[in-house]
């Protein structure tokens, strides 16, 4: 954990130094001391005093760190600006949170390759932490090693971190196998409204797990038992699947599961559990069997892939902002359909040849997106389990919507309460009309302008907000960005990285 402070310690300091304008040989001369110290500083590589710390904020007027609390995050977007050149997407939030929660199955070393700098993953190894699990970044490109402890500190679990994240739900099937009686926190993320978990317990149940709701906790309570019968889904949801998927694995014998999901996700976890010694048949399709081992200890090493999500964000920045931008390693498979909606509004594109991701297994293609007159889609945007087009998708279809000719129907019937937040496009100068709790009427094209306003409390309509502003001419402040980098690495230096003007700061 010493070593995840000093990370964001680091980066806080090279936030407050870029926005200086300084260089680090200009911040190491202020400081006495040499280029490479700072760099090091700033890498996390280094172990740094408060007596430092003050003396860093004295010489960049900037607080870096405040005792006991944290300031907000906020971004100033000086909009209108054409992005160009090229941007790698970053492994997937999803994949990574679900092989966190896998590395419980593991008696041995897991290392994970690439894994996103990312909020919801630093609540994930708070938790794991907490728990009693060694976590430790190993090099700047955040491989990542995890070794469990032969005991579990489930008691000493660090409940702030896990009510802060969804993900963790994923602990129960794993940790059913280890303990008898354990307690989790309701499941938090962002706020989309409700989401069931009865499909989590549904299917558990099939393992022995019975878990009883009452204050704000799950109260789990374990009598081992074997799946007598094929474990259908009531829902095709993804962390439900990888529940499922997670119970099987250690469970010695055969396990079906029907009606899963064979989003990307899943199957990183999948092929991730064959690394484990686990037999996955079905891996793409909507019945996964199951051949589970007892006990795991092996030294693995995986490398889960890209995230689709990202990639449509990217895509989507570029159509936003009108500009020419190659955004390599797009997970294809995982984005046909959004491709292919985007084939019919007339956007021009321009894909490569496939490439296999470090897995060994997702294909990737650098897809290089050009400035396009698009027109608004014949039918109405709709997600559907994957093959589908991506549930995480559709926000970014109201953006990409509102600077097409004409008027599109986005169909968001997967979430309560998400649909209503890109209506706070309308501030930026779109015309999104909410026709009921699921339904969005968005004419176009937009003449965006800029606007100061919270960040809405979900991830992908926070990261739509922040694209529109990069389109909207003049100065565009969005507040309190947790949400944003909960899903996001770095997001804002790799916008600036091609182009884009958006500058950090904190009210500390
Ligand atoms: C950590 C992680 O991987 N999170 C992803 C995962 O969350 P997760 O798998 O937790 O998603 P949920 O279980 O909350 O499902 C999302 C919503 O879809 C509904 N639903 C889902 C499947 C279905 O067949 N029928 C149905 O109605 C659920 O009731 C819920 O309202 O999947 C969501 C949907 O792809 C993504 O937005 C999240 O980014
Ligand atoms: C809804 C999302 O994620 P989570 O399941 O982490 O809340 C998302 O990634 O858009």
């Amino acid at each position: 954990m010493a070593d995840d402070y000093l990370v964001r310690i680091g980066k806080l300091i090279r936030d407050a130094r870029q926005h200086r304008g300084w260089t680090q040989t200009q911040l190491a001369e202020a400081l006495g001391t040499s280029q490479s110290a700072v760099n090091r500083i700033e890498r996390g590589n280094q172990n740094i005093s408060l007596e430092m710390i003050a003396r860093i904020g004295e010489a960049l007027d900037s607080e870096i760190v405040s005792l006991g609390y944290a300031g907000p995050m906020h971004l100033r977007v000086v909009g209108g600006r054409r992005l160009s050149g090229a941007i790698d997407v970053k492994t997937s939030k999803n994949a990574c949170v679900a092989l966190l929660c896998a590395s419980l199955l593991n008696s041995g070393r897991t290392t994970l390759r690439r894994v996103a700098r990312i909020e919801e993953v630093y609540r994930i190894l708070e938790v794991l932490g907490s728990i009693g699990v060694r976590t430790r970044w190993l090099n700047d490109d955040g491989d990542l090693e995890i070794v469990p402890p032969a005991e579990l500190d489930l008691d000493a679990m660090d409940m702030a971190a896990a009510r802060r994240t969804r993900s963790v739900i994923m602990f129960l099937g794993p940790l059913l196998h280890r303990v008898e009686r354990f307690r989790i926190p309701y499941a938090g993320g962002c706020d989309l409204g409700t989401r069931t978990v009865q499909p989590h317990m549904t299917a558990l149940r099939h393992f022995g797990l019975e878990v009883a709701a009452t204050d704000g906790m799950y109260h789990a309570q374990v009598d081992r038992a074997a799946p007598g019968h094929p474990i259908v889904l009531t829902e095709r949801g993804d962390t439900v699947t990888e529940n499922a998927l997670l119970a099987a694995a250690r469970h010695n014998g055969v396990t079906v599961i029907r009606n899963a999901s064979s989003n990307y996700m899943v199957q990183d976890l999948c092929f991730f559990l064959e690394q484990l010694g686990v037999k996955v048949e079905g891996i793409g399709t909507t019945t996964l069997t199951v051949h589970g081992v007892a006990h795991i200890d092996r030294d693995v090493d995986y490398a889960p892939s890209e995230d689709p999500v990202e990639a449509m964000s990217l895509l989507a920045a570029a159509v936003v902002t009108e500009s020419e931008l190659t955004i390599r390693r797009v997970p294809v498979e995982f984005l046909e359909i959004e491709l292919a909606v985007l084939d019919e509004m007339g956007l021009d594109t321009e894909r490569t040849g496939e490439y296999p991701a470090d897995n060994g297994r997702t294909r990737l293609i650098d897809l290089t997106v050009r400035p396009s007159k698009l027109r608004a889609p014949i039918d109405k945007i709709h997600p559907m389990p994957f093959p589908g087009l991506n549930i995480d998708n559709v926000p970014f279809f109201a953006a990409i919507a509102a600077t097409a000719q004409g008027s599109a129907l986005i169909h968001d019937w997967v979430y309560d309460n998400r649909a209503i937040y890109l209506t706070d496009l309308n501030r930026l100068g779109a015309d999104v009309k909410l026709l009921d709790p699921h339904r969005l009427l968005v004419e176009g094209p937009t003449r965006w302008r800029a606007a100061e306003m919270m960040c809405p409390p979900a991830l992908r309509p926070a990261v739509v907000v922040l694209l529109a502003m990069m389109a909207a001419e003049g100065t565009s402040v969005l507040r309190n960005v947790y949400v944003i980098n909960r899903g996001y690495e770095d997001l804002a230096e790799r916008l600036n990285s091609v182009g884009a003007q958006i500058e950090i700061f904190r009210d500390i």
